[in-house]
């Protein structure tokens, strides 16, 4: 695609797309992308980000093509473009209206496969419903009158608990010899952990975002947790509502313990009820810090990933330690060059996260072991420090157990997807197409959908007094005219005429400088996007994603101008090109390009298309074939405005025509009409060998007599009187006839008008037939 009708175009994104804030993955800086309808999100990269958030259906292709081209110092290529809006189209991205289908690949795919040790129960059949409740029933606490206390008190006990430490863990080693209390301060954490999920929640909802889902999560059989699924907060637009959602857990835990505080203190020492306390406070503290550490997955991982702006931290951490190693061995040269693109903070920010994760975990394991052995009973020995290694290696070997069996479930189900047949071929996703009426064959009723609109009456253009000056040229001048709906209108004129620019004030593409013009009854200018999905541009063959198969061509470009991939299936029937849906634009014909390029100007079922010569350079049968497309449209009821220099075609197809001779309106009627009007000769052509230049000028009647490819040609107004007369000199079989034609009537009427000659238009000698004389 270089330039031409798809780059007029002014796409929008669908509302409700989300789009997030630039974010690191690896070298690359990225962006989320996410349909909340079809479950669709993807990354996308700066420059892709660039171009998507500025569809928004006011600015055209090529304006963006040019915003881009001055933000990067570099033009979109042609494949850019195509793989960009092939993306939007497929991914169903674009706005138009249509219905939207789920996507392969979109959310349900990623719904997780649910077993008896792993996976998820919902628990709550409306859970953002519930969660509005909460939200409102909480409004409280967000007062910073309530919340600033709150979190001063959160923050106060890891405090409390360091300093109290000893005796905390004195009374939790206690708590290990009565495994009934024991239990019951676990079932009290559990809830702790319910909580904690809730606060995420919440918070996310408190900053607009949608909680999806509430339930219970099993993890390999070993625990079971209450969930809330919370989601798009990477969407979010402000890093510190982000990390708030994500703290949110670690603090409702904390807050959670704080009414313990006082009943503990007040304890005397003989209690019984101390090891309890003392246990729930020191193991649900541990358990809320422990959060906070920034492994994966905990929350401490996602909270830092927000801080930093980075995506998928830890994966890309291991990826620049294997680059960065390689670099050192020197034994990749790629690597060096792949270590090149990190810079100075991506570098200290994934070394770092890699240091810093091994330092944590060995903190981790030394504090959990220090900790097993201050509270766990003495008999166990000296084993005891060991017992969360020991912990962790059993976790590890579970989860390598899940991974396999997960990895043998997924080769299970591609043999089984591989066994079914293939889905259909044609490039036509069901989903998308409206569910069709029993007894109706899907083409006829397909194409019925385009063709049995009723023919509409009234105006589809008014154009009063316009006029048009490129500097000194007067490309335009005082134009009138109107088109009928349903009418088959052509421009014609000589080159320089003004006929591209008349069109291209009627598309809304150009400012008249005076006058009126209306199109279905408003002004084209400023551009209307109501109004220009109604209008249908012929595509200039270059325009076209060369790459794509012709359906993909016409399915991309039916995203563009907002209609569904039935619309496509309907404009490449119509042209007659089904059977070449899936070859290359590239490879096609001639003859094939100029039908694509009608459809695409069809694609979206326009009432007002302009076409501009879609048969320039095809043979004649090629022709005559288009041409019978052209007359199926008209019969269709949408009005067509037809720019041509083939005089022959405009007299076969316009119902009226429009002769344009610098910058005027020089005629407007029928074809038929305006050749009468002119009262052009008819022509004799007699084969020379037949009769003299001197014998046909003696005929009566013979106005003007001139030897051409070897015929005598006589021209005359009294074609019946010459004929008797001819007949009596040569055989009436010699004889052709040649009534004058639109092109006689359109050479008389711009001979005398030179190209962009309306700046001296008065002193032309053509009779100015500018206002119009009605049908
Ligand atoms: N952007 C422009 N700047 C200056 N002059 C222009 C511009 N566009 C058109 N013109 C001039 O205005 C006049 C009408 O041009 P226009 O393109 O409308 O004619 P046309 O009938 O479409 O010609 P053709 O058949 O060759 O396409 C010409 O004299 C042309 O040189």
């Amino acid at each position: 695609m270089t330039t031409g009708g798809l780059l007029d175009l002014r796409p929008a994104l669908r509302p409700g797309i989300l789009v997030g804030p630039a974010l690191t993955r690896g070298p690359a800086v990225v962006h989320l992308l996410k349909d909340p309808v079809t479950g669709v999100r993807m990354e996308v990269g700066a420059k892709e980000h660039f171009i998507i958030t500025r569809l928004d259906g006011s600015r055209s292709l090529a304006d963006i093509g040019t915003e881009y081209a001055a933000c990067f110092g570099a033009r979109l290529g042609d494949a850019q473009w195509q793989q960009m809006l092939r993306l939007l189209s497929t991914r169903q991205l674009l706005d138009g209206g249509r219905p939207v289908t789920a996507v392969p690949g979109g959310a349900d795919r990623d719904a997780p496969a649910s077993g008896w040790f792993s996976g998820t129960t919902r628990m709550v059949a409306d859970a953002p419903a519930l969660m509005d409740r909460l939200h409102e029933a909480t409004a409280f606490a967000r007062r910073p009158g309530v919340l600033v206390p709150l979190l001063a008190a959160a923050a106060a006990v890891p405090v409390a608990v360091a300093v109290e430490f000893g005796e905390l863990a004195d009374q939790t080693g206690r708590l290990y010899h009565q495994p009934v209390t024991l239990a019951a301060v676990g079932c009290v954490l559990w809830i702790s952990l319910g909580l904690h999920e809730l606060a995420h929640g919440l918070v996310a909802r408190a900053y607009g975002l949608r909680v999806g889902e509430i339930g219970l999560r099993r993890v390999w059989g070993l625990l079971t947790y209450l969930y809330c699924e919370v989601e798009d907060v990477q969407f979010l637009d402000r890093r510190g509502r982000q990390v708030a959602v994500a703290a949110a857990g670690a603090v409702m835990n904390l807050l959670f313990l704080l009414p313990f505080w006082p009943v503990w203190a007040l304890l005397p020492d003989s209690a019984q009820a101390l090891p309890a306390l003392g246990g729930l406070l020191l193991l649900g503290t541990a358990m809320a810090l422990l959060n906070l550490l920034p492994l994966p997955p905990l929350d401490g991982y996602k909270i830092l990933g927000y801080v930093l702006g980075t995506l998928r931290l830890a994966t890309e951490s291991r990826t620049f330690l294997t680059v960065a190693a390689g670099s050192l061995r020197g034994a990749d040269g790629g690597a060096r060059t792949r270590l090149r693109r990190y810079p100075a903070r991506l570098r200290l920010i994934h070394g770092g996260f890699a240091l810093g994760c091994a330092v944590a975990a060995l903190a981790v394991l030394a504090g959990a072991g220090l900790l097993c052995r201050a509270t766990l009973p003495e008999r166990y020995g000296s084993w005891t420090p060991y017992l969360p290694l020991a912990a962790i290696a059993a976790a590890l070997a579970l989860r390598v157990l899940g991974l396999r069996a997960a990895a043998t479930r997924a080769r299970a189900a591609a043999r089984k997807a591989a066994r079914q047949p293939p889905a259909a071929e044609r490039p036509t996703s069901q989903p998308t197409v409206p569910a069709r009426q029993s007894g109706t064959p899907p083409q006829q009723r397909e194409k019925g959908d385009m063709t049995t609109q009723p023919r509409p009456a009234g105006t589809a253009i008014v154009l009063d007094g316009v006029s048009k000056r490129y500097g000194e040229v007067h490309a335009l001048d005082d134009v009138t005219l109107t088109v009928g709906q349903g009418e088959f209108f052509g421009v014609l004129g000589p080159n320089g005429a003004g006929k591209t620019t008349l069109v291209e004030i009627v598309e809304g593409m150009r400012k008249a400088d005076s006058g009126t013009v209306t199109v279905f009854g408003v002004s084209p200018w400023p551009r209307n996007t109501a109004l220009l999905r109604r209008i249908g541009v012929q595509t200039q063959t270059s325009a076209f994603f060369t790459r794509l198969t012709a359906w993909e061509h016409l399915e991309t470009v039916a995203a563009l101008q907002g209609a569904d991939r039935a619309a496509a299936r309907d404009a490449l029937e119509l042209v007659g090109l089904a059977d070449k849906e899936r070859s290359r634009v590239d490879d096609l014909s001639g003859g094939q390009r100029q039908r694509l390029a009608l459809a695409t100007a069809l694609v979206h079922r326009p009432d007002l298309i302009f076409l501009d010569e879609p048969t320039a350079a095809l043979d004649p049968e090629a022709r005559r074939s288009l041409w019978s497309v052209l007359r199926d449209l008209r019969g269709e009821g949408r009005t067509i405005v037809y720019t041509t220099h083939y005089l022959d075609e405009a007299e076969a197809l316009c119902d009226r025509v429009a002769i344009i001779a610098g910058g005027k309106v020089v005629a407007l009627d029928s074809p038929g009409a305006l050749v009468r009007s002119m009262a052009a000769p008819a022509r004799l052509l007699v084969p020379a060998d037949r009769i003299t230049v001197e014998q046909a000028r003696a005929v009566e009647g013979a106005e003007r007599v001139v030897l051409e490819g070897g015929e005598v040609v006589i021209e005359t107004r009294h074609a019946n009187k010459v004929l008797i007369e001819l007949g009596a000199l040569v055989d009436m079989d010699a004889i052709q006839t040649r009534t004058a034609t639109l092109e006689d009537a359109y050479l008389r009427l711009t001979a005398a008008t030179p190209p962009g000659a309306a700046e001296t238009a008065g002193a032309v000698g053509v009779p100015a037939l500018g206002k119009e004389r009605g049908r």
